[in-house]
């Protein structure tokens, strides 16, 4: 699996740093032609350095942090959790992209499963950091493979990219989908099993 940034042992680089975080939006105000000293704004460059540390607090999370509770129940066939919302950031342009996930995998045989809500934990570690929607698919299929060690896993996320809405090419609506099977689910009944699945409303 690669990580977009390279990790220590205890998975950080450093700290957010909060203060230069706050600096940075200052700046950014001024270089926009607003005065961050007006009534309205003073508190808005610290207001953003929090809001950055929650957007982005996945950079500080790893995955095998999430997927802990691991119980043996002996149920050994797909388990597939759908419309997992998502909210990301697009890397290119630091403006969000914002949709679903579906998430399934089949367990080992020996029955490792893990809590429902650690998928959708999963997906918010990645899901929190500077992100490209193939890249963040990626990770969530990857590191369930890692961690879970199942026959199989199916990762399908629907996105719609704030940067292709409101701004640039300005297509509202446009969804881009994006998927990750590996192992059994790659075998076409299944693959179209968890795919009937997922696209049933
Ligand atoms: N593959 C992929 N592309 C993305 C994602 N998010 C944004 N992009 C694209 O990244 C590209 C960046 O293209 P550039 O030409 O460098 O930047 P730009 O001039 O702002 O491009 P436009 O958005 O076309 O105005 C754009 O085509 C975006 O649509 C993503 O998650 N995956
Ligand atoms: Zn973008």
């Amino acid at each position: 699996m690669t990580d977009p940034v390279t990790l220590d042992g205890e998975g950080r680089i450093g700290e957010f740093d909060e203060k230069r975080a706050e600096n940075a939006v200052r700046e950014l105000l001024i270089a926009v032609g607003e005065d961050p000293d007006r009534e309205g704004l003073k508190e808005t460059p610290a207001r953003v350095a929090r809001a950055y540390r929650e957007i982005f607090a996945g950079l500080w999370q790893k995955p095998e942090d999430v997927l802990t509770t691991t119980f043996d129940i002996g149920h050994d066939e797909m388990v597939l959790v759908k419309d997992i919302e998502v909210y990301s950031t697009c890397e290119h342009h630091l403006v969000p992209f914002r949709g679903v996930a579906h998430v399934g995998y089949i367990p080992a045989t020996s029955g490792k499963i893990t809590g429902l809500s650690k998928l959708a934990r999963l997906v918010d570690v990645f899901a929190r950091r500077p992100q490209v929607q193939e890249r963040l698919t990626t990770q969530i299929a990857d590191s369930l493979m890692e961690i879970l060690e199942p026959r199989g896993v199916i990762v399908v996320v629907e996105c719609e990219h704030m940067c292709m809405s409101m701004r640039g090419i300005r297509k509202p609506g446009a969804q881009t989908i994006t998927s990750a099977v590996r192992g059994q689910l790659r075998d076409a009944a299944t693959r179209n099993e968890a795919m009937s699945l997922i696209m049933a409303r």
